[in-house]
């Protein structure tokens, strides 16, 4: 396999998958990058993993070829695991970044630091014609900041602190930030699969 079309619109997303595919020789091609426009997938699952199967199975089903999907987020301990699911539209359906993590660190504001626990996870759902889909999960365990630092990244990064680290993931190095992330940890459990692909 030299090419494999990701379901994802995210910017941010497609960056990571290129560098962490690379390695395997494997170009990427984002949704982004179709001649036609292509539709949004509504996200209508209540699990990370079911809406990466919604994704993946979508595409994989319009244009008959192998697609792998990713669904993510960051779950709040103190906030019972929100956003959770609904992490790109916390904060409303426009998806903003920045107003997500407001909305987060708003929220916050009140709990102390040995009470900011949070994870990413990430779901990674690989749908292929005429095959059973498959789903890995990764994650990244951490905390949030006070206040958002660094320029890297996308989405929750300058609020999530990984676990051992004193910087958030927005101040991590591209390279840092994928030898760790829940992404890399979902993508390293596809490794069989793709050296067979
Ligand atoms: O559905 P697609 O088109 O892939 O793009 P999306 O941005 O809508 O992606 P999700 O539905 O999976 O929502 C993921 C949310 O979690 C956030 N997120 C996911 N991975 C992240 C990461 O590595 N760092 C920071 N935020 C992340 C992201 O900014 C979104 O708000
Ligand atoms: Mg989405």
């Amino acid at each position: 396999m030299n090419e494999l079309v990701i379901a994802t619109k995210n910017e941010g997303k497609v960056r990571e998958f290129r560098e962490m595919f690379s390695k395997y020789g494997i170009e990427v091609k984002s949704l982004l990058e179709f001649d036609e426009p292509i539709e949004d997938i509504e996200e209508t699952g209540t699990t990370f993993t079911e809406n990466a199967t919604i994704k993946a199975e979508a595409i994989s089903k319009q244009y008959n070829i192998p697609v792998l999907a990713d669904d993510s987020g960051l779950e709040v301990d103190a906030l019972e695991g929100a956003p959770g699911v609904y992490s790109a539209r916390y904060a409303g359906l426009e998806k903003n970044d920045q107003k997500n993590l407001d909305k987060v660190l708003e929220n916050m504001k009140d709990v102390p630091t040995d009470q900011r626990t949070a994870r990413f996870v990430c779901a990674v759902a690989v749908a292929r014609p005429d095959h059973d889909t498959f789903v890995k999960i990764g994650t990244c365990e951490g905390h949030i900041a006070e206040e958002p630092q660094g320029e890297h990244g996308f989405g929750y990064d300058p609020v999530f602190i990984p676990q051992g680290s004193q910087r958030t993931l927005a101040e991590y190095t591209s390279e840092e930030k994928n030898a760790i992330s829940h992404r890399h940890n979902a993508i390293i459990q596809l490794e069989e699969w793709l050296k067979n692909a």
